[in-house]
């Protein structure tokens, strides 16, 4: 790995860091500028050291951006001066390649717009990629890598399908969760306890997204293999369909959109 620096050392960058260091990446090729004590305690027991300000004596070739989107703009006219042709990785939703180089300064910075998920905490994430065209093969084998290391990438060909990711699978762990929710209520009233509740909650949730990341069934093939006719699964789905649950995840995903190119427009 390059000699790499995270700017913001959270969630995001806490589980794309712990899955660089398990592959075997040295901690020490590794720097992260984050001001909040409860990073750096984080991220010092993972053996990376982490400061407020731009680290001495270490020159990145690679830096990831990895701030709420909010505080893009602050922490790049700040860092902007010192990113050089360091290739610059933006995790943040809804920021633009055009932003970045304006905040930075660096006009033709190579830039990669990725959009990764929680589950890459766990090492089964998911990140979509986009290139600036300036990116050479170098640089995209070694992003591609970094976030290999935490699970499966996408790489699209123009920026817009990154809000689009970000709609999907980046915001998507957010949906699951939601519905892990609700399947939990459901459960909790015919009778489980909570920790009985979750257990056939998650149980069923990852044994169902398991069979089907394994499977050449289409998932309606597959939702259709458990619906008896006249059964359990279909007098449960015909009560769901009363109720939208689909149209309402499909609004809900449009939603997320066009969130995402609000927060680039600025809003
Ligand atoms: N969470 C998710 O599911 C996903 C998030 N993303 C994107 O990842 C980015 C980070 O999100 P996430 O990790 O969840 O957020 P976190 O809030 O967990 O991490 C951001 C970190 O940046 C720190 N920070 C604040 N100001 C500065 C600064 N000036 N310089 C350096 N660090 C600073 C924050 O400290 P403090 O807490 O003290 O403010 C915090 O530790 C966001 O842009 C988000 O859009 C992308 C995909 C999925
Ligand atoms: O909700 C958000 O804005 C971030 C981006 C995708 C997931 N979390």
């Amino acid at each position: 790995m390059n000699h790499t620096l995270f700017i913001g050392g959270g969630n995001m960058a806490f589980a794309i860091i712990g899955g660089l260091l398990a592959q075997g990446e040295d901690a020490a090729q590794c720097r992260v500028i984050d001001p909040s004590p409860e990073a750096s305690r984080k991220l010092n027991a993972l053996g990376i050291e982490c400061s407020a300000d731009w680290p001495e004596n270490f020159a990145p070739e690679v830096v990831v951006l990895a701030v709420k989107p909010q505080m893009m703009k602050e922490v790049l006219q700040a860092h902007g001066a010192n990113l050089g042709d360091s290739l610059i990785i933006s995790i943040a939703a809804g920021v633009s390649v055009a932003q970045i180089r304006q905040w930075s300064g660096q006009v033709d910075a190579k830039v990669v717009r990725c959009m990764p998920n929680t589950p890459a905490l766990v090492g089964e994430g998911l990140s979509g990629l986009y290139f600036t065209t300036n990116c050479d093969g170098e640089d995209r084998e070694e992003a591609t890598a970094i976030f290999e290391s935490c699970g499966k990438v996408v790489v699209v060909d123009d920026e817009s399908s990154i809000n689009a990711i970000t709609a999907i699978s980046g915001s998507g762990p957010g949906y699951v969760f939601y519905l892990m929710e609700a399947l939990a209520e459901g459960a909790r009233a015919l009778g489980f306890d909570e920790s009985q509740a979750n257990l056939l909650v998650s149980q069923t949730f990852l044994g169902a997204a398991t069979l089907a990341s394994q499977s050449s069934d289409s998932f309606s093939t597959l939702r259709e293999k458990v619906t008896s006719t006249g059964g359990t699964t279909f007098a449960g789905l015909e009560a769901m369909r009363a109720h939208a649950v689909s149209l309402g995840i499909v609004e809900g995903a449009k939603a997320a959109m066009a969130r995402a190119e609000e927060l680039q427009n600025g809003a």
